[in-house]
């Protein structure tokens, strides 16, 4: 029997997770699905089973396949478990499966646009009371729409590329001016991105229930914050210099129907949203996060713990008749808990800096120094109690 019909009981990359990346292959970069430690070439295999639809995987990007919608997908990846689980095709599959130690992966969508919101009350209220102490930590909107702010999506790039220390104005307030240099207070912020396929007109707001038929996919998201360039910026129109400068993510999609049975009410909504924030579709999802700093875990967030939904923030996101376009992504923002040992971002887990986290090997950290590497990662149950990972989320900071 071929390997892929004996995975462990615990691989977190197995048949009912089945994430989309996209690898440079022999012949050039395509769509790829990841197979435990193996990507398998689609593109490949489909032009084998005569798949027309199949072609738009001779790409590289998922763009083409997420244009397809949400019917196309289904069937795509009921195409692939069931090729995978049936054994007729074994010898075809193993000859478009490569490992990935041989194989460079590349971002796996062409960025459309790119969002960010600001969902975790958690977050948002320890950041409140840092920012702004003589205010009330959440803003009045708070509570009644999902923050966001554009962001950029040409800097956005894969898990394991390293992160240039950004300069920039950086003024604390007992500073009688501003300095410009490298950002001495260099985070991390731990999100999860959603991944958005099909398009919508201009002029017409996709609403709350249709949005998780333009949700494709879920990446793990890391929102580099120059925490000294945004707090002297930030202020009256939102983050700019302080974020755009990077921000990376899984080289793994993974699908969201791998993750149907992660899904678990919101922690509660008071006040009840407008009409067009309220609905079924208004879910959160279970996924526990963990945050990696030179090898020490250093944090636990869990996704459940956001105030808002993603199908919320995507209905908020086109309300104004703002079209979304296939390979928009959207951070969830940082994901935070109630507990100190669930916080999402360094600003938060050491209290600007006042409470240091220990590593390992003894080392105290504020933020970050120079050749630190951060890995996020995440997994979640699955179908028949199957785990399923997200893509892990790294980088190192470069001078
Ligand atoms: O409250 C502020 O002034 C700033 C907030 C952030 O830096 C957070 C942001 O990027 C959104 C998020 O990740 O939750
Ligand atoms: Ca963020
Ligand atoms: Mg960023």
């Amino acid at each position: 029997m071929s390997w892929w019909h004996d995975l462990p009981a615990d691989e977190a990359f197995g048949l009912e997770n089945l994430p989309y990346g996209v690898a440079d292959l022999p012949g050039g970069p395509r769509v790829v699905v990841r197979v435990a430690d193996h990507a398998l070439d689609i593109a490949g295999l489909a032009e084998r089973a005569g798949m027309e639809s199949g072609r738009v995987w001779d790409s590289p990007s998922l763009n083409a396949f997420l244009d397809q919608g949400p019917e196309a997908w289904a069937a795509a990846r009921a195409w692939l478990q069931e090729t995978l689980r049936g054994t007729e095709r074994d010898d075809c599959v193993a000859t478009h499966l490569h490992p990935l130690a041989d194989l460079t992966l590349r971002l796996p969508i062409d960025v459309a646009d790119y969002v960010d919101f600001y969902a975790s009350e958690h977050h948002a209220t320890n950041v409140g009371r840092i920012f702004r102490p003589d205010s009330e930590p959440l803003t009045p909107n708070w509570k009644h729409l999902p923050i966001g702010y554009h962001g950029r999506s040409g800097t956005i790039v894969v898990s394991g590329t390293d992160i240039a220390r950004p300069s920039g104005q950086r003024k604390a307030p007992a500073d009688p001016a501003p300095t410009f240099g490298p950002s001495r207070r260099l985070d991390i912020e731990c999100e999860l991105g959603f991944v958005v396929g099909g398009a919508s007109m201009i002029g017409e707001p996709v609403p709350l229930d249709h949005a998780w038929d333009h949700i494709f996919g879920v990446v793990l998201l890391n929102d580099w914050s120059a925490r000294d360039i945004q707090a002297w910026e930030y202020v009256p129109l939102g983050p700019f210099l302080g974020k755009s400068f990077a921000t990376s993510i899984s080289a793994w999609v993974v699908p969201m129907a791998a993750l149907a049975s992660a899904r678990v009410a919101l922690p509660g909504q008071d006040p009840v949203p407008l009409p067009y924030l309220r609905g079924d579709a208004a879910y959160g999802l279970e996924i526990a996060c963990e945050v990696d700093w030179n090898g020490t875990v250093v944090s636990r967030p869990n996704y459940r713990d956001m105030y808002w939904s993603p199908a919320q923030m995507l209905a908020h996101l086109s309300v104004n008749g703002a079209s979304i376009r296939s390979g928009d992504l959207f951070g969830s923002g940082t994901i935070s808990g109630p507990e100190k040992e669930s916080r999402g971002c360094f600003l938060e887990l050491t209290w600007s800096g006042q409470e240091p986290v220990t590593l390992a090997d003894g080392s105290p950290r504020t933020f970050l120094e120079d050749g630190d590497r951060i890995v996020l990662r995440a997994s979640a149950t699955g179908a028949n109690g199957s785990r399923i990972a997200l893509g892990e989320c790294a980088g190192t900071i470069r001078p």
